[in-house]
């Protein structure tokens, strides 16, 4: 399975806002971290990828296949878990799901069968029957999720998935799209770099409508390494580190400072050791 998307590029107000440029990537099952500042373009690409968007240029393919020629074919293939959904707070977990079943056209037997399964896995079983408008930030955010796999998806389409949960309630989504994800692709868009490290086949990062950097996370961190300092100093040389330097991490007391910079040269003049890099020193070397 794969998707190839070729060359998109799209634009806003009539040219003057450039979305995506010319963005290009393979795709195929994995989960496929999407890093990039606020405007980058990451839910324009996601809108894209769903057909919600039209591109101004460049196509997508599916296992070769041009998707508008496919249609509903490719739709029907397709889970989105958006990033700013309305939620019908009246409907139950239960009602919601049986409605965009519906809206998806399974038929019943098989959204019944799909319906419990999927509200036993994203644990709200017990709260099937309780209104939308009550649900925990988590709790919404799981029957979103839900909602996305109904009729077994393969390609699951994530814009900040984690968004508002406690780091308790983070780890669980985590480790269940995980769970979820063998044979599909997975493309999760996050602002929050821990929610990847560790999950994604790869990273894609975005900057200003234009791919940076996709690859492995290991690759990723293989380029940092001898990038990233941490410079022992005392409090008042913070804000001289600071100009000259990004920061990815200050620790320490009132009197001295454990800086952790990014940089391609070494702190000359610094009393700093090459430490092991992270995916943040990554970001941070990117988008800073
Ligand atoms: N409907 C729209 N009309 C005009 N400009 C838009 C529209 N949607 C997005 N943009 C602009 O396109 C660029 C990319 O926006 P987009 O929402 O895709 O980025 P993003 O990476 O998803 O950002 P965020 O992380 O804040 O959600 C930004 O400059 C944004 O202001």
């Amino acid at each position: 399975m794969r998707l190839s998307l070729n060359a998109i590029r799209k634009s806003y107000n009539k040219g003057k806002t450039i979305a995506l440029d010319r963005f290009t990537a393979e795709l195929t099952p994995g989960i496929y971290g999407l890093l990039g500042p606020n405007g980058a373009g990451k839910s324009t690409l996601m809108n894209i990828i769903v057909d919600n968007l039209k591109p101004d240029s460049g196509e997508i393919l599916f296992n070769g296949i041009r998707v508008l020629k496919m249609g509903k074919d490719y739709r029907s293939r397709l889970g989105f878990m958006p990033q700013h959904q309305g939620l019908y707070d009246d409907f139950t977990g239960h009602r919601f799901l049986w409605y965009i079943a519906a809206l998806k056209g399974m038929s019943k037997q098989k959204a019944k069968q799909e319906i419990e399964q999927l509200l036993e896995v994203v644990n709200l079983t017990d709260s099937r029957n309780k209104k939308l408008g009550s649900y925990s930030g988590g709790m919404k955010q799981r029957i979103l999720i839900a909602q996305a796999l109904l009729n077994d998806p393969d390609i699951l389409i994530l814009d900040e998935p984690t968004a508002g949960l406690d780091p308790k309630e983070r780890i669980r989504i985590r480790n269940f799209i995980s769970e979820i994800a063998q044979n599909k692709i997975v493309l999760l868009a996050t602002h929050v770099v821990t929610d990847i490290e560790y999950v994604a086949k790869e990273v894609v990062l975005l900057k200003r409508g234009k791919l940076v950097l996709q690859g492995k996370p290991a690759q990723a961190l293989e380029e940092m390494q001898d990038k990233v300092f941490e410079v022992r100093t005392a409090a008042e040389n913070l804000a001289v580190l600071q100009r000259e330097y990004k920061v990815s991490n200050i620790a320490g007391g009132t009197s001295e400072l454990t800086v952790r910079i990014v940089s391609d040269r070494p702190p000359v003049g610094w009393q700093a050791e090459t430490v092991r890099p992270n995916l943040e020193d990554v970001y941070l070397y990117y988008f800073e």
